[in-house]
This record gives structure tokens, sequence and C-alpha cells, in this order.
């Protein structure tokens, strides 16, 4: 396999445990991006700041919160997050499966075959009797700015100062959430977004929820402002930013988090008739759909673009895990949905946690990719920061909201979203509502804990039946 991120541990973790030989080739560290540059640094930066937030916002905790967070002890716990860069603790991991771990660049090199250059000049040739499974993940979308220098974000992740003035272009997953983390560690911050607003790919109410908050807390948004230029004229100087309109806005740094590519471009994929950096497009077991014949090539994780997080690609590695250890020892391989060789999820459920402040959670269809694939849907809202005591409790003048969109042909949700302090926990509550299929009939009888802000739920469920009555005219 290639590839050693969160997914390829997971994929050399099944294979082993299904008693296959593992190969896995790792060109930088092990652990990937997730554990260095993406999920677990940005998160250690969170968490001091969303922690700050919320005691500021509970009468009583407020009064004892004088400070600022101290940037370089949160820096300092970001380090010890990602083990001071050093991957020998997740080379171990690798180790103690019985995996055999080999560091250079793999290329693929024809059918069922791997050649990795060795950093020093020398070269391995690897075949593979039942799989070759690529996890190589993703890099940012970048454009050549030359003198510019940008941060992605690595820099975004692995800074050890604070910029006074922060420009963030993009207002995706890594722009909102980096835009919480350096506003917390001091900077000024400018969030850029187009047109279709933050977070433009959940719920509309989730950006316009999280704009208005970050202006209030002092983060300059400016939506539907196109950036047409920027320069560096002294390396060690500012950036300057020309914006659409003839406005400038300059900087001390600039984070670009405008999306991903799939790190296909170098790794062989014109040796198996495929085209360099392209996403590598699967089936639901995670096979490559455009290898004829036998099964042999894999792609798993960001690499396959169909949802890069963390843990759908570790969900894909365990559907697909077991899918070539069936075929390995020739048992046949069960094609159902929701069954144990199908990623199913990948298709209905896909959760997501934005850890910003305040916080995001969906899992599922939005109420337009819900209608637009052809359901017939009825939409429930919440102000939950109205209705639901647990929020009030939780923090003074809560803010936040919910939804879920409901099946109306078979009683089931196809989509929740919650946006609003503490979020996060809640939305493996809703992951297990939709991927389950639980009828909201039965969803009654899941009864929240008062006053948790759990009781969302039940606010969900009641507006829910009162616009049954009233459609029902009862
Ligand atoms: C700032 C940021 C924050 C994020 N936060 C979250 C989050 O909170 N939760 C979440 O679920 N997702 C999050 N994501 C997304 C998450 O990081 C990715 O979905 C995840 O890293 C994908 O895992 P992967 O194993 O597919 O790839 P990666 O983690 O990118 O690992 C791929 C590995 O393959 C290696 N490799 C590449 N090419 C080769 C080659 N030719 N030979 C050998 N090795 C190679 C790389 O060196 C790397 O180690 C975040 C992303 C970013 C950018
Ligand atoms: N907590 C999490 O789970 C988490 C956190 C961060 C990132 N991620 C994942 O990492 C991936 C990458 O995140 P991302 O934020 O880089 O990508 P993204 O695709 O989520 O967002 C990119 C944003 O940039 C905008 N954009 C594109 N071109 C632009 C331009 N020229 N100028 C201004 N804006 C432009 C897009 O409209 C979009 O809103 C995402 O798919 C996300 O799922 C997950």
């Amino acid at each position: 396999m290639i590839g050693t991120g969160p997914v390829g541990q997971t994929i050399a973790e099944r294979g082993r445990s299904a008693g296959l030989t593992v190969a896995a080739v790792e060109r930088e560290l092990v652990g990937g991006e997730c554990s260095y540059w993406a999920c677990i640094p940005s998160k250690a930066m969170l968490r001091p700041v969303t922690a700050l937030a919320d005691a500021r916002r509970v009468g009583g905790a407020r009064e004892a919160v004088t400070g600022k967070a101290d940037a370089t002890a949160v820096l300092a716990r970001r380090d010890a997050w990602v083990s001071g860069w050093d991957d020998r603790g997740q080379a171990l991991f690798l180790k103690n499966i019985g995996a055999d771990l080999i560091r250079g660049h793999a290329r693929l090199d024809g059918p069922r075959r791997v050649s990795v250059e060795i950093p020093g000049g020398s070269a391995v040739s690897l075949t593979a009797r039942h799989a070759v499974v690529v996890c190589t993940g993703s890099r940012p979308n970048l454009p050549d700015l030359g003198d510019v220098r940008p941060w992605t974000n690595r820099e975004a992740t692995d800074s050890h100062s604070v910029p006074r003035r922060l420009a963030v272009i993009g207002g995706g997953g890594v722009g909102v959430e980096m835009a919480t983390a350096w506003q917390g560690l001091g900077s000024s911050v400018t969030l850029l977004a187009q047109a279709e607003g933050l977070l433009p790919k959940l719920e509309p109410f989730v950006g316009e929820v999280i704009a208005r908050a970050y202006t209030e807390g002092g983060i300059d948004v400016r939506i539907g402002v196109t950036v047409e230029g920027m320069r560096r004229p002294d390396p060690t100087g500012p950036v300057t930013l020309s914006l659409e309109g003839g406005e400038e806005l300059e900087a001390d740094e600039v984070l670009l988090a405008i999306g991903r590519r799939p790190l296909t471009y170098d790794i062989g994929l014109r040796t198996v008739g495929l085209e360099p950096g392209s996403w590598l497009e699967v089936d639901d077991a995670c096979a490559v759909r455009a290898v004829a014949g036998d099964k042999w090539l894999y792609a798993l994780g960001d690499v396959n673009g169909r949802a890069l997080l963390t843990h759908q690609g570790k969900y894909q590695a365990r559907v697909a895990g077991a899918v070539i250890a069936a075929r390995a020892a020739g048992r046949p391989v069960d094609p159902a949905p929701w069954g144990p060789h199908a990623t199913t999820a990948d298709n209905h459920a896909v959760p997501q946690v934005f850890f910003c402040d305040p916080q995001v959670g969906a899992v599922g269809l939005t109420a337009d990719q819900a209608e637009r694939a052809g359901h017939r849907i009825r939409v429930v809202d919440v102000d939950t920061g109205q209705k639901v005591a647990g929020a009030g409790l939780y923090a003074d003048g809560y803010t936040g909201r919910a939804r879920m969109v409901v099946d109306e042909d078979h009683d089931r949700l196809l989509g929740v979203t919650m946006v609003g302090p503490a979020t996060e926990e809640l939305v493996h509550s809703a992951t297990v509502a939709v991927a389950a299929q639980v009828p909201v009939s039965r969803l009654w009888h899941a009864v929240p804990c008062f006053p948790s802000i759990s009781e969302v739920w039940l606010r969900l469920l009641e507006a829910y039946r009162d616009t049954t009555d009233a459609k029902q005219g009862r």
C-alpha cells in the first residue's frame, strides 16, 4: 500500500488482521497530513480558543477570565500533539502490527507492481499478490504565486509565530477553522470568501450564523470578494492583496484555503492506463473503476475524492480491508448496500464537524441536495438558543440553530445540521439516526436527557409533529 496517513494505517492493520503480508510505503511522515498538518494540530490549536470562548459565555466563569489565550502555551501544546513532527511512534505502530515500512516515493509500475525510489538513490520493486492500495491523500490547491509564499494548511498548522495580520482566502473548512484559531491566538484576521459564503456545501443558515458570530467577535468577514492579485515585494515584508473593485488589503501572512487536489500526479498512473493528477474514482468496494478485469487496485481516503475526511477514509479502509480479505481467501464479496463490503455511508451518511466557534455539525443531505435527488421532503428548523433549556444553561445568550430533513415517503431522516456551541458531540446521534434509517416515529422513544443540549432532538420532533398536525388539520 502507498501512503501511511490515517487511512493507510487502517488498511495496513486490516490487511494484517486478515493474515496478509503488508508492505507500507511512506515518503514523508508516517501519520500523514492528518497527524502533522491538518486534523490534529488544528484541533489542538482550536480547543484552547473555544474553551476560553465558552467560559466567556457563562456568567460567573466569565468574570474569572481576565486574559487572552497564551499563544506560546497553545502552540507548545500543539507541538506535543504532533510529537514535534517526529513519526517514530506511528512507525512503531506499523512495526507492532507486523507491516513492513518502506521509506521512499512509490509509483505504480504496471499491474500489481510498485517501484519505490529510496532516498539516497536506490530502488525497491514490489509485486502484490492480492492488492495495491493507494492512500496518498491530497495537497492544497495552490496556483503558482511566485514570491508571495502564501500559507497553506502546512504553515497554518505548524507556524511558531502569530502573524499580526492574517488574511484568509477561502470560506471552506480550513478557512473558517483557521480564522477562529489564529484570531484566538491574537492575529487580526480578515476572511475573504466567494459569493456563496462560508461553508457553502452545508445548509445556507450555517454560513450566515458563522459570519454573524465571526463579525461580532472581531473577524473581518468579507463575502463575495474576489482576490485579483497578490504581491510581496519585500520577502520579509507584508503581502498586499488586490481585491476586485480596486481596493487593496495588506497582511503579514495570507492563508490560501481554496480546496484540495489529489496526490496522484507522480504515482505512475500512466503505467496502468490512468491519467496523472486525476481523482481515483472507485466503486463501493473502493476498487478503482477504470481498472478492468481482476480487482487489484484500490484507492482510499482523500485520493478517491469521495469525502475528504479522516473518519470517512478510515471507514473506507475498514470496508476495503474486508473486501480484500474475502477476495484473498476466495470467499464471495457481498455488494449489498449497508453490508460489510460496501461503503454505503459514503453516499448517504457522511458526518462532519467543523470545530470553529461556534461549532458546526452535519450529516447526510441538505434540503437542497435532497430535493435535487428527487426526495419528497419536509424541513424543520429549531432555534436552539430559544427552544432548548440546556443550551441556555450551557451558554448565556446561546445562539444556534438545527435542521432536520425528513423523507416524507419513508418516515426517516435524510440529513441533520446543527450550528452552535458544543454541537460537535451531538453529531453522532444524528449520524446514528441517518445511517440506521431510524423511523421518525421511533425517534420519539429516544428520549434526550434534561437539561442537555440534546433536547434539540425533542424540539425538532415537536416541530415536525406540529407541522404534521397542521397539515392534517388537527
Ligand atoms: C487544515 C485541515 C484540517 C482538517 N481537519 C480535519 C478534521 O478535523 N477531521 C477530519 O476528518 N478531516 C480533517 N481534514 C481532512 C483530513 O486531513 C484528510 O481527510 C486526511 O488527512 C486524509 O487521510 P489520507 O490518509 O487519505 O491522506 P493523508 O493524511 O494526506 O496521508 C497520505 C500519506 O501518503 C503519503 N504519500 C503521498 N504520495 C506518496 C507516494 N508517492 N509514496 C509514498 N507515500 C506517499 C504522504 O506523505 C502522506 O503521509 C483536515 C484537512 C485540513 C487541510
Ligand atoms: N473539521 C473538519 O472535518 C475539516 C476541517 C478542515 C478541512 N476539512 C476538509 O479538508 C478539505 C479541504 O478544505 P478546504 O477548506 O481547503 O476546501 P473546501 O473545498 O472545503 O473549501 C474551499 C473554499 O474555497 C472557495 N474557493 C475556491 N476557489 C476560490 C478562490 N479562487 N478564491 C476564494 N475562494 C475560493 C470555495 O468556494 C470553497 O468554499 C475539505 O474537503 C474538508 O472536508 C475538514
